[in-house]
């Protein structure tokens, strides 16, 4: 028996939710939200498609109800604002802090045990958030958005090159920030061939750019951010813990020395598994990437420090 929650019903969370529940990656899920009747309808809505669908994994979706949450393996944390086309991630501290700092006590009320998924941005700022105000192992909080920054890259790079993106493998390491996040277009390869023999530079360099901007962009079209390939990669880390799947996936995680950094949350390789994050993964970075992270890091340690300044941790 395998119990997920799922905090914000609303676009990602209710993705999420979607993809777990129709794949029956969990036994139960529960999707809550604090906006009346909404979790309950989009579980309603999901359930209906049982007949069409055939799993056997229940969703319910609750108002506020902490205690149907009880006893949850993983919980991921979508709650708060989106941002709307023009502002950047940074933004939303200002609401999205309150919100993830209560809602992740009223999570471990009741599920002291569960690994944490974050997702609500500013996401490194709300991990380092959650690991300083939950006192939960430091495996057991992982920000979620290198695998997403890493999909984007990856389609980017399978777009300019004219292939199907599961021929190729790239990584995006550093901050979740339009300026912070790092595409390693040193270390991407197509089937063992690396993209930089494959595409001309200024080709390589707009892939980079345009994953940079790849949320942003989707903001722009869409009205307010984006959720389909959000979703699916949040479902896609869930099952990598419930399945102890050992899985290599770039997260923010709470880093003590390792790439030269400490007392911050950033995006770096972890191996996912049934304990949350359980080890990290030394990629040898050259000078330039070196100080790429270093410049990363200052800028997600200056909004971490914004935390301090309202209060929301000493
Ligand atoms: N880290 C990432 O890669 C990534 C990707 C996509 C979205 N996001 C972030 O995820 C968050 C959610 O995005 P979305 O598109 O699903 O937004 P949304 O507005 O569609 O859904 C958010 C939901 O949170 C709910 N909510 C607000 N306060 C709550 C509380 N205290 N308790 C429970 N629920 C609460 C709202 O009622 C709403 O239904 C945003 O902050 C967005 O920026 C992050
Ligand atoms: O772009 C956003 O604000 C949402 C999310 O962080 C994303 O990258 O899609």
């Amino acid at each position: 028996m395998t119990k997920v929650t799922i905090v914000g019903a609303g676009n990602v969370g209710a993705t999420c939710a979607n993809i777990l529940t129709i794949s029956d990656a969990a036994s139960e899920i529960v999707l809550i939200d604090i906006k009346p009747g909404y979790a309950e309808g989009k579980a309603l809505d999901i359930m209906q498609s049982q007949p069409t669908r055939c799993f056997g994994c229940k969703l319910i979706g609750v108002t506020s109800d902490y205690s149907k949450t009880a006893n949850s393996d993983v919980v991921v944390i979508t709650s708060g604002l989106p941002r709307k086309p023009g502002m950047t991630r940074e933004d939303l501290i200002g609401v999205n802090a309150g919100i993830v700092k209560e809602v992740v006590s009223n999570v471990l009320e009741y599920s002291p045990n569960a690994i944490l998924i974050i997702i609500s941005n500013p996401m490194d700022t709300m991990t380092y958030l959650t690991c300083k105000t939950s006192n939960l192992p430091k495996n057991r909080v992982i920000g979620f958005g290198g695998v997403l920054d890493s999909s984007r890259f990856v389609y980017y790079l399978s777009q300019a090159l004219n292939t199907n993106a599961s021929n190729i493998d790239g990584m995006v390491i550093g901050g979740h920030g339009d300026t912070t996040m790092i595409p390693l277009k040193r270390l991407a390869h197509c089937k063992g061939v690396s993209v930089s023999e494959l595409l001309q530079e200024d080709k390589l360099n707009q892939v980079v750019a345009d994953t940079m901007v790849g949320g942003a962009t989707l903001t722009k079209l869409l009205g307010t951010s984006a959720w389909m390939a959000p979703g699916s990669a949040a479902a896609f880390m869930v099952k990598a813990i419930l399945h102890d799947e050992q899985r290599v996936i770039p997260c923010s995680v709470y880093l003590e020395g390792e790439y030269g950094q400490n007392d911050i949350c950033l995006g770096v390789p972890v191996k996912i598994g049934k304990n949350g994050w359980e080890s990290i993964v030394n990629l040898k970075l050259d000078e330039e990437e070196k100080a790429l992270f270093e410049k990363s890091a200052a800028a997600v340690r200056t909004m971490n420090n914004v935390l301090h300044d309202m209060k929301i941790i000493e």
